[in-house]
C-alpha cells in the first residue's frame, strides 16, 4: 500500500491513475478504523480497479474544541489495517497543508442542515462540506463510498455533488453493528466500561421508537422512547427525531409508503454518540 500525505502527491497519482483509465473508489474516514469504515472499503475494492482510503480528522467540522483534541488517533494501526485490507493508497494529510490558505468556503444547505446535526454542531457541515470537496478533488474518484450512520452528512453530500457538479457516484452502506446492537463509531473508544455497557440502550430506544410507531401517533411513540432512555441517567438525549428519510425534516404522523428515519444523538459523559434507523 502506497502512503501518501502531501497534496501534490495524491493529485499526481490519482491523475495518472485516471489517464490509465483505472476506476477510482474512495472512501474519506477520520481515522481509528473498525469493522464500519472496513465494510465501505470492501464494497470500493469489489466495485474499482484502485481503492483510496483518507485519514485526516478534519478541525474544521469540529465545533467542540474538547471533541477535536480527544477524537482517537491511531494512524500506524490504521495503516496496518488498510493494508491488511488491501487498500491500494492511504492518504493522510497534515491539517497545515489542508488549510494552508486561511480562506473559508461558505455552503448552504438550506433546510437539510437547520436539523438535527446542523442545528446542533454550527458550522459543522460546513467543515464537513469544506474537506470533502477539497478532498474529491485530490483523490478524482469514480465513486465514493459513506456510511448509513452518518445519515445527515450523506444527504449533504449528495447535495454537494449536485451543487458543484463532481463527476462522481456517491454510495451509502449500512450501519455496522456491535453484538449488542451499538453503532459502531470510533468515539466508542472513549466511552468508560460503565458508558459502554449502557451504550446498546441507544439502538435499542430506536428499535423501541420504530415499533411505537406502528400502533401511536409520532410524539406519543416519541415521549415513549424518551421515558425508556430517562431510566438510564448516564444518558442524555440531544435528540430523537422522526424525519423525512430523504429531506430529514421532522414528521409529526408517518404514512405507509413514506421513506421514514429515526435519529438520535446522546452524550454518555462527554462522549456524544449518533445512531439511527430506516424504517
Ligand atoms: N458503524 C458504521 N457502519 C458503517 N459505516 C460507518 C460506521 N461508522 C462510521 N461509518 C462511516 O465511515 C465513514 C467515516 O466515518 P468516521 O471516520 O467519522 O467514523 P465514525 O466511526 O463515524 O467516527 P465518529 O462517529 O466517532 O466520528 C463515514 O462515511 C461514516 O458514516
Ligand atoms: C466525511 C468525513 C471523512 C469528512 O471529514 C467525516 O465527516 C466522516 O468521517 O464521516
Ligand atoms: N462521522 C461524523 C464526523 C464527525 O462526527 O465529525
Amino acid at each position: 500500500m502506497l502512503h501518501l500525505s502531501s497534496l501534490s502527491d495524491i493529485r499526481q497519482h490519482t491523475e495518472l491513475l485516471r489517464q490509465q483509465g483505472q476506476r477510482i473508489g474512495f472512501v474519506p474516514t477520520m481515522g481509528a478504523l473498525h469493522e464500519g469504515h472496513l465494510s465501505l472499503l470492501r464494497a470500493a475494492k469489489n466495485q474499482n480497479d484502485i481503492t483510496v482510503c483518507s485519514v485526516f480528522v478534519n478541525p474544521a467540522q469540529f465545533n467542540n474544541p474538547d471533541d477535536y483534541r480527544l477524537y482517537p488517533r491511531l494512524l500506524e494501526k490504521d495503516a496496518q489495517m488498510l493494508a491488511q485490507e488491501g487498500c491500494d493508497i492511504l492518504f493522510s494529510p497534515l491539517a497545515e497543508e489542508m488549510y494552508k490558505q486561511k480562506a473559508r468556503l461558505s455552503f448552504d444547505f438550506g433546510e437539510l442542515e437547520q436539523v438535527m446535526e446542523g442545528a446542533h454542531r454550527p458550522g459543522h457541515f460546513n467543515g464537513v462540506a469544506t474537506v470533502v470537496s477539497k478532498l474529491f478533488h485530490l483523490v478524482k474518484p469514480h465513486q465514493a463510498f459513506f456510511g448509513q450512520k452518518d445519515l445527515q452528512q450523506f444527504a449533504i453530500i449528495q447535495q454537494l455533488v449536485l451543487d458543484l457538479s463532481f463527476d462522481l457516484e456517491l454510495i451509502c452502506y449500512p450501519i455496522i453493528r456491535e453484538e449488542d446492537g451499538l453503532a459502531m463509531s470510533s468515539r466508542n473508544r472513549r466511552l468508560a466500561p460503565e458508558q459502554r455497557e449502557v451504550a446498546p440502550r441507544l439502538y435499542q430506544a430506536l428499535e423501541l421508537l420504530r415499533e411505537k410507531l406502528q400502533t401511536m401517533p409520532v410524539a406519543q411513540a416519541k415521549k415513549e422512547a424518551e421515558a425508556f432512555l430517562h431510566r438510564f441517567p448516564q444518558i442524555r438525549v440531544e435528540y430523537l427525531e422522526v424525519v423525512h428519510a430523504q429531506t430529514l425534516q421532522p414528521l409529526e404522523e408517518v404514512s405507509g409508503n413514506m421513506p421514514v428515519a429515526i435519529c438520535l444523538a446522546a452524550f454518555l459523559g462527554d462522549v456524544r454518540l449518533i445512531d439511527n434507523l430506516l424504517l
